[in-house]
C-alpha cells in the first residue's frame, strides 16, 4: 500500500489530494469533535462478533447495536461496515477454520452473511430501527458510474433513517477484484458517504507500541501523523478469523486520515466511549483534505495490471507539472491490461512515480510509443491522439508506506 498525492495542488506533506474533486476542510482535529460528528462509519471485525466455535456471538453483537442505536436516537447517522460473514458460517457449516480457497470462502460468506444481517435486523428492530444490507465490490468504489450509484443508494438509505450494514460482496467477488479486508473498504466507504469520523472496532484496545501482551507494549492514545507510528511493531498476526491484523487497519487509517476523516481504533467493548470522545483506543487525526474516492482507491488499494516506462522528460512533466501522460514520453509497456485498468507509471530510474487508469488496451500501445500526438492523429485518426493516461486519472505516489 502506498500513500499518494493527487495531481492537483497538494494539501501539504505526504497526504493525498485529488485535482478533480478536492473540496471541504479536513475533519475534526481531535476527539472532542466525536460526540457531535453528524455521520459516523463504524467498522467491526470478525473477532468481535463471533465465538471460538465459529458462531455469531449474539451478546456482543447486541451490545454493539445498543450503542449504535443510542447514537441514532441522539440524532447521529451511522453506517455500519461489518465483517463476520465467513467467520460466523464456520460453526453452522462444520468447517474447522477459516477456509483458504476462494470457493469455500465464497460459500461460507454466502451463508454467514444471511445469518449476520438477520441478527442485525433483529437487534436494531428492538430499537425501532431498520437495517439495509449493502454488499460492495472494489469496482463499486472505483468505476465512476458504480461509485455514484453506491453513494446514491447509501444517501437514500440514510435519508430514510435506515442503518446501512455494509460488507464486501464475498460470494461473487473474484480474487482479482476483492478488497480482501473490510478495514480498507471502511475507509473508502467513509469517503464515499463523506463521514465525519471512522471508528474501527477490533479485539484490542488500540494501536500498541508492539504486539499487545508483550511486556512493555503500551497503547498509543494519539497519532497526529505518519511520523508518530514510525517504529511501531505491527508484525503480530491478528485473530484466527480476522484478516490482515493491524497492517490493514493502518492502511485504512492512512486512506481515511489522508482524505480528511479522523479515525478511532479501539476494542468493540469501547464503542460507546469512542463515540463519546473518551480517551479509549487510538485517535488518528485527519491530515489531509477530501479527495476523489477513485483516486484514493487508485493510490492506496487498486492492484495494477501493467507498467508504463517513461523517458526523463515525461517523468519530469508528470511528477513536477502534473500533466497527462502522452505516448511520446513512453519508452516501454509491460503487463496485460484493458483500457480503464490501473497501471504503474515508472521513471527511467525504475522508481514508480504514479499510478493511473490507462486509456488503451495493452495491444494498442506499442505502435504509439515515442510518437507525437499530431503524428498519431494524422496516421491513425483522431481517436489515437488522446492521452495514454489523463491527468484526472493519475495520482502521484509519494511516501511509499505508512509502516516503517
Ligand atoms: N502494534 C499492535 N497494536 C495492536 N494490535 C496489534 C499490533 N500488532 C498486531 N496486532 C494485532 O492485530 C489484531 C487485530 O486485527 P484482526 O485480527 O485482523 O482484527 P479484526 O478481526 O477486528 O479485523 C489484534 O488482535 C493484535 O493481535
Ligand atoms: N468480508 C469478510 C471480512 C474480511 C475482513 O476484513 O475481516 P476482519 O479482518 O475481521 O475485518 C467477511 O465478512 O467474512
Amino acid at each position: 500500500m502506498s500513500t499518494a498525492t493527487g495531481m492537483g495542488p497538494a494539501a501539504g506533506g505526504s497526504t493525498a489530494t485529488g485535482a478533480s474533486t478536492a473540496a471541504g476542510a479536513p475533519g475534526p482535529a481531535d476527539r472532542a469533535a466525536l460526540p457531535s460528528a453528524a455521520r459516523v462509519v463504524v467498522k467491526v471485525g470478525s473477532s468481535s462478533l463471533t465465538d471460538a466455535r465459529g458462531h455469531l456471538d449474539r451478546e456482543r453483537l447486541t451490545a454493539l447495536v445498543d450503542v449504535l442505536a443510542a447514537r441514532r436516537a441522539a440524532g447521529g447517522q451511522v453506517v455500519l461496515v461489518s465483517s463476520g460473514a465467513i467467520a460466523s458460517a464456520l460453526g453452522p457449516l462444520g468447517l474447522p477454520g477459516r477456509p483458504r480457497d476462494l470457493a469455500t470462502q465464497q460459500a461460507a460468506a454466502s451463508v454467514g452473511q444471511g445469518l449476520l444481517v438477520a441478527d442485525y435486523a433483529r437487534a436494531f428492530a428492538a430499537h425501532g430501527l431498520r437495517v439495509g444490507q449493502v454488499l460492495l465490490t472494489a469496482d463499486d468504489t472505483v468505476r465512476r458510474t458504480h461509485h455514484r450509484n453506491a453513494s446514491r443508494a447509501l444517501e437514500r438509505l440514510l435519508a430514510l433513517g435506515v442503518v446501512p450494514v455494509i460488507n464486501e460482496n464475498d460470494a461473487v467477488a473474484t480474487q482479482e477484484i476483492r478488497f480482501g479486508d473490510n478495514d480498507r473498504l471502511a475507509a473508502l466507504v467513509s469517503h464515499l458517504v463523506r463521514a465525519d469520523a471512522l471508528v474501527l472496532l477490533t479485539d484490542v484496545d488500540g494501536l500498541h507500541t508492539g504486539p499487545p501482551g508483550r511486556p512493555g507494549s503500551v497503547r498509543i492514545p494519539l497519532v497526529r501523523g505518519l511520523e508518530d507510528v514510525a517504529g511501531v511493531d505491527v508484525s503480530a498476526r491478528g485473530s484466527a478469523v480476522g484478516t490482515g491484523g493491524m497492517v490493514t487497519k493502518l492502511d485504512s487509517v492512512a486512506i481515511a486520515t489522508a482524505s480528511g476523516v479522523p479515525v478511532v481504533l479501539t476494542a468493540a467493548a469501547n464503542a460507546a466511549g469512542a463515540l463519546a470522545g473518551d480517551d479509549v483506543g487510538t485517535f488518528f487525526a485527519a491530515t489531509g483534505r477530501r479527495t476523489s474516492v477513485r483516486l484514493l482507491w487508485l493510490a492506496h488499494a487498486a492492484r495494477t495490471r501493467g507498467r508504463l516506462l517513461l523517458d526523463e522528460g515525461a517523468a519530469r512533466a508528470v511528477r513536477d507539472r502534473g500533466t497527462s501522460l502522452l505516448p511520446a514520453g513512453v519508452t516501454r509497456v509491460e503487463g496485460d491490461f484493458d483500457a480503464g485498468d490501473p497501471v504503474e507509471i515508472v521513471g527511467p530510474d525504475g522508481v514508480v512515480l504514479a499510478r493511473g487508469l490507462v486509456a488503451y488496451d495493452v495491444a494498442e500501445v506499442p505502435p504509439l510509443l515515442g510518437r507525437s500526438t499530431s503524428d498519431l492523429r494524422a496516421e491513425l485518426g483522431p481517436g489515437y491522439d488522446r492521452e495514454l493516461v489523463h491527468r484526472d486519472d493519475l495520482v502521484l505516489v509519494g511516501r511509499t508506506t505508512l509502516l516503517p
